[in-house]
Formats: C-alpha cells, structure tokens, sequence
C-alpha cells in the first residue's frame, strides 16, 4: 500500500513573497488525489517542496514517520525513494532512447544486473502501453507518448507515492482522458497514493478521490471530491466553470472596484466566458475492465462513511447517492430522496468524527481568505452539516 502524506502548517515563500502559507491535509495511503488552482499558486512548488527538492519555511511534511522539513540529508535521500514524479514535459533525456531513461533510475540508484533491469524496464513499458517503443528517441515520439514514459520511469523504482505535474499541459482532451485512465489502472495496479496538479476540470470532476484547491496563498479546501464539487464558494465555482465572473482575475485576484465593475458589465449582457454550467458530481472514471480493483477506492470508501456526519449536506447526500443499495443497507444510509418519503437518510452512526480535516473543513483548517474590499476575513465554510441533507 502507498505511503499516507500528512503535511501540517506548511508554508513555503521566497524572500518576501509568500507562495501558501499553513497548509494543512493528509494524502490518505494508495488514494488519488488532484489539487486545483489558477496559475501562479504555487501548485508545482507544493509539489517540489514535498519531495524537499524546495524547503519549507515551517509546518512538517511526515511521510513514513519521518519529516521531510527537518530531517538529515541522508534521510531526505532514503524519503525520496518512495517517490516517483511525473514532471509536465516527461523530463527525459533526449540524447537517449526511451529503454535508457527508463532503465535510468535503476541503473543510477541500484545494483540489479542488466538482465533484471531489461524485466523492470520491458514491464514498466508494457504497463504504461509503450510496447516496442522502447528504441525511440523522446524526439520522435507524441507528447502523450513522452509523457507516459515519464510515468514508465516513475514506476521503475517501486514508488509509494506517485506525484504528478500538470498531465494534460500540451495534451487534448482525448490524449488526457487516456493518460487520466492510466492513473487509475497504475493505482490499482500497484496502489500507490496520487497526487495530481492540474487545471484540468474533467480530469478534476471524474479522476481523483480527493479534491484540493489552493488560491490567494491558502488552501481553500481539501477533502473527499464530491465536498469541492457540490461547493457553493465563489472561487470553487468560477474556477471549475472557466468564467471571468467571480474572485479570479487575469493575475490571479481582483480588487473589489474591478471585481464591481465586471460584475455590472456581466449583468449587462457580457459573455463571461464557459459554455454550460459545470455543477454536481459526475461518476468517477474506473479501472480499465480485466485491471485489479482500486483498493485505495475500497478503503477510501469506508474512510468516507466514517466521516460522512461532518461533511456538508450536498457532498453526503452525493456520497450517498454513490453507493450501490447493497452499499446504502451495509453503511445504514438512504438517498435524500427517500428521506422526503419519510425514510432515514443519514448515517446511524453519529460517534466521533475521525481525521476531520479531510472534508469536515473545522474552524481551525478552513482556510481564511481575504476578500477585497471586506473589512477583515471571509472564512470559506461548508454549509451547516446539521442544517439538513443526510
Ligand atoms: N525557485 C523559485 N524562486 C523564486 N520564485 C519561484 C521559484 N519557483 C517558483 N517561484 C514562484 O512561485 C510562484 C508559484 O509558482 P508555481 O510554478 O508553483 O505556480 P503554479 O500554481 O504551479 O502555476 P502554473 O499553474 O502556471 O504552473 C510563482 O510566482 C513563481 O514565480
């Protein structure tokens, strides 16, 4: 099983500019997870500084009970074992063909003789659907190619955890959706905690168990997908919408004189931008028929149920809705809808909520995000979990 992630209070600036600062959340073990955000918000730095390739200013990052903000360099070098990373170009050699950059890590990091790296290699190829590309040079071959490669490479090491970089930037939506689908058949494959940064909302909406965000240096939210995508905030929603009508500007956020001055123009008739209303909780993509079943999906299922009380009304009743009636009798829960027709519909089990920072979002992990123009913080909060729904 893939190494859980807890990251506590983390913040990471240069000089003076602050990149996010006390970032909270836990990469549950061999679950997929993506972090959403505009441009510029340190999303590849949180990646960086989670492998130490950059350092915190303060907060822990504890992978396998070690701390990769404090810890010796020796400790750092035995950490950085468990990942494998998946930059957004592939990151290959280009003087070498795609058999050599695979076999690169073992050749560079283990003893194993030419024979057992030629098994690693060949499998890994195999695996991410680059049969007989292996004598290609990555000049000749696609960017969706490259980028799987990058992945074959990422694996040959055995990671617990697989970071991921951007997987659609020069992809369309078709080659994305396939690279997408390999994630979920390696993380079945081999069960290895994801985490994924993107910009991507279909792969946001149908690929990851769990869904973060970060904006204006905070992390907004992060937790089981189903809280970010039924949430009304104004940022979530803009964001996963692709208008301009709403908090994002042009260089991240805007002031409340542009934000007024928008707005008047958007309810004069403007186009903000998007075609269709992107709302609710689409099904999540599987496994290819005939790969393993996902166990990070398995445990991530009864890991929800657990703190399905102290989620918001909207993402319990999708969690619900979710499950297979088999699954609803099994955890003693019902749709909403049947709740209207006098059944119960929340969970009969009411006792502590474990590990709430993972869609709970309580007082003290909501992020505080100044708004322009407010006097003092607006606190991005869930609605009500008592105020109704499941
Ligand atoms: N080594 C560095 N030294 C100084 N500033 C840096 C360094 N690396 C990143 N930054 C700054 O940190 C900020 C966040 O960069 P980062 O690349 O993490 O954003 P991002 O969210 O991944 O953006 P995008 O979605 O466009 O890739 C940027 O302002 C960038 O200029």
């Amino acid at each position: 099983m893939g190494a859980e992630v807890v990251i506590e209070g983390l913040s990471k600036s240069f000089g003076k500019q602050a990149i996010w600062r006390d970032v909270t959340l836990t990469l549950p073990p061999g679950e997929v997870s993506a972090m959403l955000g505009p441009s510029g918000t340190g999303k590849s730095v949180f990646l960086k500084s989670m492998i130490g390739l950059l350092k915190p200013d303060k907060g822990r990052c504890m992978i396998n009970g070690v701390d990769i903000v404090t810890c010796s360099e020796h400790q750092l070098y035995e950490v950085r074992k468990l990942f494998g990373v998946l930059f957004q170009d592939g990151a290959l050699f280009g003087s070498m063909n795609l058999y050599d950059n695979v076999a690169f890590p073992l050749r560079e990091h283990t003893k194993k003789s030419e024979t057992e790296v030629r098994r690693i290699v060949l499998e890994k190829l195999e695996m991410t659907g680059l049969n007989g590309a292996d004598k290609k040079l990555p000049g000749e071959i696609s960017g969706g190619m490259r980028k799987r490669a990058g992945l074959a490479r990422a694996l040959v090491l055995d990671p617990q955890i697989i970071l991921v970089d951007e997987p659609d930037s020069g992809l369309d939506p078709v080659r994305t959706t396939y690279i997408s689908q390999l994630f979920l058949d390696v993380n079945a494959q081999i069960d290895a905690t994801f985490l994924i940064v993107t910009h991507n909302i279909n792969l946001a909406r149908t690929v990851p168990d769990n869904l973060g965000m970060l904006f204006r240096k905070e992390l907004v939210m992060f937790g089981p997908r189903e809280v970010l995508l039924t949430s009304e905030e104004p940022v979530v929603k803009q964001f996963l919408n692709g208008k301009m009508d709403g908090p994002i500007g042009m260089s991240e956020e805007k002031d409340s004189a542009q934000l007024a001055a928008e707005r008047a123009m958007f309810e004069a008739g403007h186009h903000s931008g998007g075609v269709e209303d992107v709302s609710g909780v689409p099904p999540q993509m599987q496994p290819t028929p005939g790969v393993p079943t996902r166990m990070g999906a398995v445990r991530r299922k009864d890991r929800v149920m657990q703190i399905l009380s102290g989620l918001p009304p909207e993402a319990q009743q999708s969690i619900i809705e979710s499950l297979s009636p088999e699954e609803q009798q099994r955890y003693g829960v019902r749709p909403q809808r049947l709740a209207a027709a006098g059944h119960r519909s929340a969970p009969r089990n009411d006792g502590p909520v474990p590990n709430q920072h993972q869609g709970q979002l309580p007082d003290d992990q909501v992020a505080h995000i100044p708004h322009p123009g407010r006097a003092g913080n607006h606190r991005l909060r869930p609605q009500d979990p008592g105020s109704g729904g499941a």
